[in-house]
This record gives structure tokens, C-alpha cells and sequence, in this order.
């Protein structure tokens, strides 16, 4: 048997659209994988009512088929699913992870970046790797068509997950289908400007190219109380406030002696706007880790 943790994850940080991911040091999903004649799933853990255990309908289904590696796998759910937290995505890299492993398959972390985003391809539609490939790799990390690059970046972070469910596929209608070139402008800039920020470590930096105007504006409406929390965590302190991944969690980028009040204070304005939720303080972190062989 083959024990894997792999991390939830946080995409887009505003202004990296389908390309920008970190991963966070906490909340993660935990899969075991033992070889198997056909492959089979059990899930167990945080929303595991709303997983389905059909290979054909679960992330790890299609991750264990790319890889030709039949097993029985067990899904210790520690990222709830529809969270904006890349639930899907923690289950695809571990799994890709432990079962490169046990059928010793010899991929590189990186060669099992498109493999895991299989998985993302039989929930969302697409095969978008902005969330597995942190999960992956750890870190903050740039997915485009060309691969993947990774940076060590360490920054604090608080992701508060509100109880309310937003599915990325739905989450995807509602992002526009062009953007007008002074968008384009100011994404660029934003970008750039997060990026060094990573590379610095700094989460001011960070902080300040987490925004754009043509994704996260369409994809706050479906979060109750968006507006309120972003402003109740700026207030607090935080150095940037954006949706995470296609929602409904916030995330929140601030200094390591402020997570606490920033998450205070986004828990509180959700209560004002009637939404329960809780809040993780956590950083950028490492990628999946095998634990147990
Ligand atoms: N192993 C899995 N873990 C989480 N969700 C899964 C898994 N397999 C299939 N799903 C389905 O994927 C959807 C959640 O994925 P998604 O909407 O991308 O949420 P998240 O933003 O948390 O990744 C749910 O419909 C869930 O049933
Ligand atoms: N780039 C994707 C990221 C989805 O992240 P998730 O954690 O909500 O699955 C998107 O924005 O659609």
C-alpha cells in the first residue's frame, strides 16, 4: 500500500487567471492506493456525501485509467469539495502521486502534472493544471501551455470557506468570454507584480497584484457577503483579498502576526451577511508528500 497527502489548493490569486496557483500547508486530502484487477473507491471524511465513488465520476478514476494503474483507493477527504480550494484537484495529485508510485511508473513530478489534470478535465470540463500543479509541486507556481514552473515562495495566507457551495463548472459560465485591452493591460501589470512578490517573498508585493477586472468581478456575485468580507480583512489588515480559485473561498494574503485578526474579521463579516463559514490560517506550503510504502 501506498500513503499520499497532498495539499488544497488555491488558483487564479486574481490576476492569474487559469496560470497562478499556491498551495496551501493546510487543509489536505490524504489517498491510499493498494494494486488492484479493476479499479475501485472509497471515499471517506469532509463532504464525502457529495463524492461519487463510480471511477467514472471521481477525479481518481481518471487519474488511475491516464496512468494504465488499476487499485483499490481509499480518499481521505480533509478539502471539502465545491470549495474553491481545489477539493478535486488534492485527490487527482495524490493519487497520481501514489499510484506513480506504487506501479513505479518513474514520472517526474512535473510529467504528472497533465495526468492529474485529467481528473480536473471529468469535474470542471477542462484540463485546467493551475490547481494540480501546486498540489504537486508545492509552492506558487505558473501553469501555462508551454509547463510548469515552480517558486519556494513563503507568505502567509488565511482561506476562509464559507458554507456555501459554488461548482467550478458553474463557476466557469460566468466568466466572460473577452476582455478589452486596457483589462488586459491592467492584468498584466497585476500579474507581474504578484510574481515578484512571490519570488520576494513579500506579501505586500503579492498582496497588491491580487486583483482583476474581468474574472473575480463575475465570480464575487456568487458569493454571499463577497464584498463585506474583503473589506472587513483589508481593514484588518490584510495586504490583498481575492476569490479562491472559482469560489466560494476568500483569500486573504497578509503579514504572520495579522492571520489571526484577518480571519476574525472575515469570519465576523460572514456572520453579519448570515453565512456560516471558518477560516484556515495557513501559508504557501509543500507539495504532495508520500508517507507511508
Ligand atoms: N476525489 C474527489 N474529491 C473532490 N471532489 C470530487 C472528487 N471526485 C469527484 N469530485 C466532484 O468534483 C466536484 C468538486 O470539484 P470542484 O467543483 O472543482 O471543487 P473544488 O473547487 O473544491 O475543487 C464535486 O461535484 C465532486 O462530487
Ligand atoms: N482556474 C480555475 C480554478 C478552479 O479552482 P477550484 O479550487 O475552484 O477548483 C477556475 O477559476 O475555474
Amino acid at each position: 500500500m501506498v500513503t499520499v497527502r497532498a495539499p488544497a489548493t488555491s488558483a487564479n490569486l486574481g490576476s492569474g487567471f487559469d496560470v497562478f496557483g499556491v498551495a496551501l500547508d493546510r487543509p489536505a486530502d490524504v489517498v491510499h492506493v493498494e494494486k488492484a484487477d479493476r479499479t475501485t473507491i472509497e471515499v471517506t471524511g469532509v463532504g464525502r456525501q457529495y463524492i461519487p465513488t463510480d471511477p467514472d465520476r471521481n477525479v481518481v478514476g481518471a487519474v488511475a485509467e491516464a496512468l494504465d494503474a488499476p487499485a483499490h483507493i481509499r480518499i481521505d477527504k480533509g478539502v471539502r469539495p465545491s470549495s474553491g480550494l481545489g477539493s478535486s484537484a488534492a485527490s487527482s495529485a495524490a493519487a497520481a502521486v501514489a499510484l506513480n508510485e506504487l506501479y513505479d511508473r518513474g514520472f517526474s513530478r512535473e510529467e504528472l502534472v497533465p495526468v492529474a489534470a485529467e481528473g480536473e478535465a471529468v469535474v470542471s470540463g477542462e484540463a485546467h493544471a493551475d490547481n494540480v500543479a501546486p498540489a504537486l509541486l508545492g509552492g506558487f507556481t505558473v501553469a501555462t501551455d508551454g509547463g510548469v514552473t515552480a517558486v519556494d515562495a513563503d507568505i502567509p495566507l488565511v482561506a476562509c470557506l464559507p458554507e456555501i457551495v459554488v461548482s467550478t463548472r458553474d463557476a466557469r459560465r460566468v466568466v466572460p468570454g473577452r476582455a478589452s485591452i486596457e483589462e488586459l493591460v491592467h492584468t498584466v501589470g497585476k500579474a507581474a507584480t504578484l510574481a515578484v512578490g512571490m519570488c520576494r517573498r513579500d506579501p505586500k508585493l503579492v498582496g497588491a497584484g491580487m486583483d482583476d477586472r474581468v474574472v473575480t468581478p463575475a465570480r464575487a456575485e456568487l458569493i454571499t457577503g463577497y464584498h463585506e468580507v474583503r473589506e472587513a480583512a483589508l481593514e484588518a489588515g490584510a495586504e490583498g483579498v481575492t476569490v479562491s480559485g472559482a469560489g466560494p473561498s476568500i483569500l486573504g494574503v497578509c503579514h504572520a502576526g495579522d492571520r489571526t485578526r484577518v480571519a476574525a474579521a472575515m469570519l465576523d463579516a460572514f456572520d453579519e451577511a448570515d453565512v456560516a463559514a471558518r477560516a484556515y490560517k495557513t501559508r504557501v506550503g509543500r507539495g504532495a508528500e508520500v508517507f507511508d510504502i
